[in-house]
């Protein structure tokens, strides 16, 4: 067995949060190595890099990801009960409850709410000076996805929730005070879905059949048991709180029409080729989940280098969508690219690799890029709009990153 080269600090922490997004990929092309090992809140963690590397952490039964994320970040994203942390079969049977929230009539669904809501939207934005877009299609996702789930929130309680979830997303990646608030908040909306399971399984309130509050409610564990109130709670939020996460890539890709106008007119046809690519390459060249954490389950060799049980591995998820050995000049935008890629579950990993069913990739997949899509054709067929003068500068050392004035419009026209 060879030794796994190792990064020379003693510590990485600071380092990695200063750097952000980049912390891994400047190392291993710095040892010349997609593996090195260093300390991280002083343990010892394995990082990787690249396809290959994404094809040894998604092989089933791998790795878990129980006690692979500092628990302040787990809290806010999939949190404990979630089906992240389960593995074997009882992760598989969790995972089919997502996916069957998946179908593309369901996303349809979803999309279909997303664009009424937006529409009614572009009125409003007629009369106003100057639009927050990220704020304004976080508000839109969270209204659209908790009326699918079939949870309508009311006027007055929709900023409420709007607020807490987009606190959530954004204090995820953070230390400190960023990281308290997505805390604080959380717990109210913890409470807000508890007392939506409570209501549906008392028959207190009801929903139609197949909406994802209804499923998750009536979900049975492998035990046959339903989940318990706090678990089915934490899963209806795995629904509805990444959905909202859908704005930053839609923000992201209102930048990219930004700098890219070729691309907006490639849009404006109702070919939709153009806009497929623009998406992936929207998700591939934007900087969201950074990286994915596991603990070896079984011990196993990769590269003439041993992987012990319990072996803390960290997977670079932006550093594996911008490796030049799978992406010809990964730092330039270009959509087209897409026209010829290969299709590998490993290569272009933005929400995870692997199998949506088997493995823990991302199981919302499919609504990110179909709300991404929808809300590419409101912007450039629907509307036409200004961008004022603004920082719109991305920092990569800020998790999860954002255009720093989340991206402003004014003189807002509906088409
Ligand atoms: C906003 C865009 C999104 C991004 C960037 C994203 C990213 C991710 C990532 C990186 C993972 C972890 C993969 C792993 O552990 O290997 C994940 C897991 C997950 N995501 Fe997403 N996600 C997004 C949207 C969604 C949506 C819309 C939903 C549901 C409606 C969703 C539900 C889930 C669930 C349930 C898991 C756990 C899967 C498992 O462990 O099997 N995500 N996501």
């Amino acid at each position: 067995m060879s030794a796994i080269p190792r990064e020379m600090s003693l510590d990485s922490t600071g380092a990695m949060l200063r750097e952000g997004y980049t912390f891994i990929s400047t190392r291993c092309e710095r040892l010349q190595s997609d593996i090195f090992e260093t300390r991280i809140m002083l343990a010892k963690a394995i990082c990787m890099m690249g396809a290959e590397a994404a094809r040894e952490f998604y092989e089933p039964d791998r790795f878990t990801r129980k006690q692979a994320l500092p628990k302040s970040a787990l809290w806010l994203l999939q949190d404990q009960g979630s089906a992240q942390v389960l593995g074997g079969a009882a992760h598989r049977h969790r995972k089919q409850m997502f996916m069957s929230l998946m179908t593309p009539a369901s996303i349809g669904h979803l999309s279909d709410l997303v664009a009424e809501e937006w529409r009614s939207r572009i009125a409003r934005w007629q009369g106003r000076d100057e639009i927050v877009l990220h704020q304004e299609v976080e508000d839109i996702l969270c209204r659209s996805v908790c009326r699918w789930a079939g949870i309508p929130l009311t006027e007055s309680e929709s900023p409420t929730r709007t607020r807490e979830f987009a606190a959530m997303i954004d204090g995820a990646g953070a230390v400190g005070p960023r990281n308290w608030r997505g805390l604080l908040l959380r717990r109210r909306t913890e409470r807000w879905a508890r007392d939506v399971v409570d209501r549906l399984r008392s028959g207190e309130t009801t929903t139609s059949d197949g909406v994802a509050a209804q499923v998750v409610s009536r979900h049975r564990d492998l035990d046959g048991k339903l989940l318990d109130i706090p678990t089915a709670a934490v899963e209806l939020i795995n629904v509805l709180r990444p959905t909202v996460a859908v704005a930053r890539y839609i923000t992201f890709g209102a930048l990219a029409l930004h700098d890219h106008p070729e691309w907006r007119e490639r849009l404006q046809t109702n070919d939709d080729e153009p806009l497929e690519f623009f998406v992936q390459e929207l998700r591939r060249y934007y900087p969201f989940f950074p990286v994915v954490a596991g603990r070896v389950l079984q011990e196993f060799d990769w590269r003439g280098h041993r992987f012990g049980q319990g072996q803390w591995v960290i997977l670079d998820l932006y550093g594996t969508n911008h490796d030049p050995r799978s992406w010809q000049e990964p730092h330039r935008f270009r959509p087209e690219r897409f026209r010829h890629w290969d299709g590998s579950p490993y290569n272009f990993i933005p929400q995870g690799g692997g199998d949506h069913f088997a493995d823990h990739r991302c199981a919302g997949e499919w609504i990110a890029i179909e709300l991404v899509k929808t809300a590419m054709r409101l912007l450039t067929r629907e509307m036409t709009y200004r961008v004022p003068a603004q920082d719109l500068r991305v920092d990569l050392s800020r998790v999860p990153a954002i255009p720093n004035s989340r991206f402003l419009i004014d003189h807002v026209q509906g088409l």
